[in-house]
């Protein structure tokens, strides 16, 4: 068993032993989760039990935690002790995208490297005059729906602009949704096979023929050969320029110059499962960021205007960076993206498969079990944030006096994860979210953003936690 306690702690409790919410022989809480909402049930009974609570669904004993330092302490001792869940593993394995996400121990070791250094800062400057062309790209599409009064579908347009992004970042392939009529076939596959991928992830009890679906195989298979299709392209590119293996453009090239040098064993597996990968952790992540981002904008008149202000001294009228000096001027922007994800982390939970018996906590936890992260709760404690629920950029201002204190918020609040298994993705996400942000801001008013009829849209959990039927109205701003 493994520990991470102080030597006089008092000896751990059983897991029974710990308050949490009753469930039923058999099913344990099964009956009473709420999938699209699991993450608030969670975080209501949090308040209620307080920062550890253990319950069962199906048989499986769960323990969620809500401490920060709990909260390290268990991102940072993986992949040994805990794990992606076994089931995740294995359904990602049927479907063809194991990759970094989805892997666990040796496979995980030796696809990170390789995906990182495809994400690292260095290749996301490279990456820039592609990002900024389809930046251009959406603020043509705005600039459109502004002038004839179109109301925008906020998600809708912006997972465009994040799977044109990833897919051209990824695969050296622009496929250029957002001037496509209507959705690409990618989209409709992610559509079906995200959904039909959570649902499985939580369903308390295994479902074996889950795959005889024949739409979902029929999406998977479709996928599939579309992943195939960039993966030869890139092959032949590299055929046909060598250099391109030492210098790769995109990061397909990169995996599968590796698998053909046959470093770090990285296999043709590795590169589909990744290829994939990208695909479904970057479209909806960065998409439902931005979304929320904007909402909250909608309804902080002030912090558009220091953003603003920031954005019409530091970029270009057409409001479009193109260099990494121009985004790294952008520290307001940046601030209510950070002040966004603390209020809206699109991940607000991380589940933890524990993979050999151990301690949370001052808790006994078995091999099996599941430990529940849930991130937003310190986020939104009112020691780490005065007045926590409250939409505050400057909290994020550096070089403000109170930095100290600062820094240990900053530990709080962890959008993309933290240890080990940190987000790759992180430089291009923030990234994305300043080019499209400060586009916006440089060139519209915001007339409505929000839920027609609603206060407030709802948060709905899929892989990622998105904002239910967000409309966006834009008027051409007057300067
Ligand atoms: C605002 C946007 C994003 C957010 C909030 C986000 C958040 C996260 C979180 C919370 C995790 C789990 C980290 C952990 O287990 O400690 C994660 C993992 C991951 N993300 Fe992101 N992500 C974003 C964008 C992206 C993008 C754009 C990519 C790549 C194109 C990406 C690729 C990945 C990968 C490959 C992992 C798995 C890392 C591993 O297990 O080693 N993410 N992300």
């Amino acid at each position: 068993m493994t520990t991470e306690v102080a030597p006089n702690a008092p000896p751990p409790r059983a897991m029974h032993a710990v308050p949490g919410p009753r469930g039923w022989p058999l099913l344990g809480i099964a009956p009473r989760v709420k999938l699209e909402s699991f993450h608030r049930q969670l975080e209501d009974w949090s308040r209620e039990y307080g920062e550890v609570f253990a319950f069962r669904l199906g048989r499986r004993p769960f323990l969620a935690v809500s401490n920060p330092e709990v909260i390290a302490s268990v991102l940072r001792r993986r992949p040994e002790v805990f794990r992606r869940g076994a089931r995740l593993e294995a359904t990602s394995r049927e479907i063809g995208f194991l990759g970094l996400f989805s892997s666990n121990g040796d496979t995980w070791r030796r696809q990170r490297p390789m995906v990182l250094a495809g994400l690292d800062p260095a290749h996301i400057r490279s990456y820039l005059p592609a990002m900024s062309e389809i930046t251009q790209t959406l603020r043509r599409r705005w600039l459109e729906a502004a002038q004839k009064g179109h109301e925008i579908d906020v998600l809708a347009d912006l997972m465009r602009y994040t799977v044109d992004v990833t897919t051209c970042l990824a695969f050296g392939h622009n496929l250029n949704t957002l001037e496509a009529s209507s959705e690409t076939a990618i989209q409709q596959h992610l559509n079906v096979i995200l959904p039909a991928l959570f649902k499985r992830l939580l369903t308390p009890f295994e479902l074996p023929r889950w795959m005889r679906n024949r739409s979902l195989r029929h999406h998977v298979v479709a996928l599939r050969a579309e992943v195939q299709a960039f993966i030869a392209r890139a092959r032949a590119q590299l055929d046909e320029r060598p250099e391109l293996r030492e210098r790769p453009e995109n990061l397909i090239q990169a995996l599968i110059a590796a698998s053909q040098k046959g470093q770090q064993g990285i296999t043709d597996e590795d590169v589909a499962g990744n290829v994939l990968t990208m695909l479904l952790a970057g479209e909806d992540t960065t998409a439902h960021t931005l979304a929320w981002l904007f909402w909250l904008l909608g309804r902080h008149p002030q912090a558009v205007a220091m953003a603003r202000a920031e954005v019409d001294a530091v970029l270009p009228p057409d409001g479009v960076a193109c260099s990494v000096e121009q985004l790294a001027g952008l520290d307001e922007v940046e601030a209510c993206a950070s002040e966004a994800m603390r209020l809206k982390p699109v991940a607000p939970l991380l589940m933890n498969e524990v993979g050999e018996d151990t301690e949370v906590a001052g808790v006994l936890v078995p091999k099996g079990a599941i430990v529940a992260c849930l991130l937003r709760r310190p986020a939104l404690d009112e020691g780490q944030f005065p007045d926590p629920q409250r939409f505050d950029p400057s909290r994020w201002r550096t070089g403000q006096p109170g930095a100290k204190s600062l820094s240990s918020a900053k530990r709080a609040v962890m959008p993309f994860g933290a240890g080990p298994r940190m987000c790759p993705g992180r430089y291009l996400a923030m990234t994305e979210v300043k080019m499209v942000t400060a586009m916006l801001l440089a060139n519209f008013d915001l007339e409505f953003v929000g839920v027609p009829g609603r206060d407030e849209p709802a948060e709905r959990m899929a892989l990622t936690m998105a904002p239910v039927d967000l409309k966006m109205r834009l008027r051409l701003r007057s300067r």
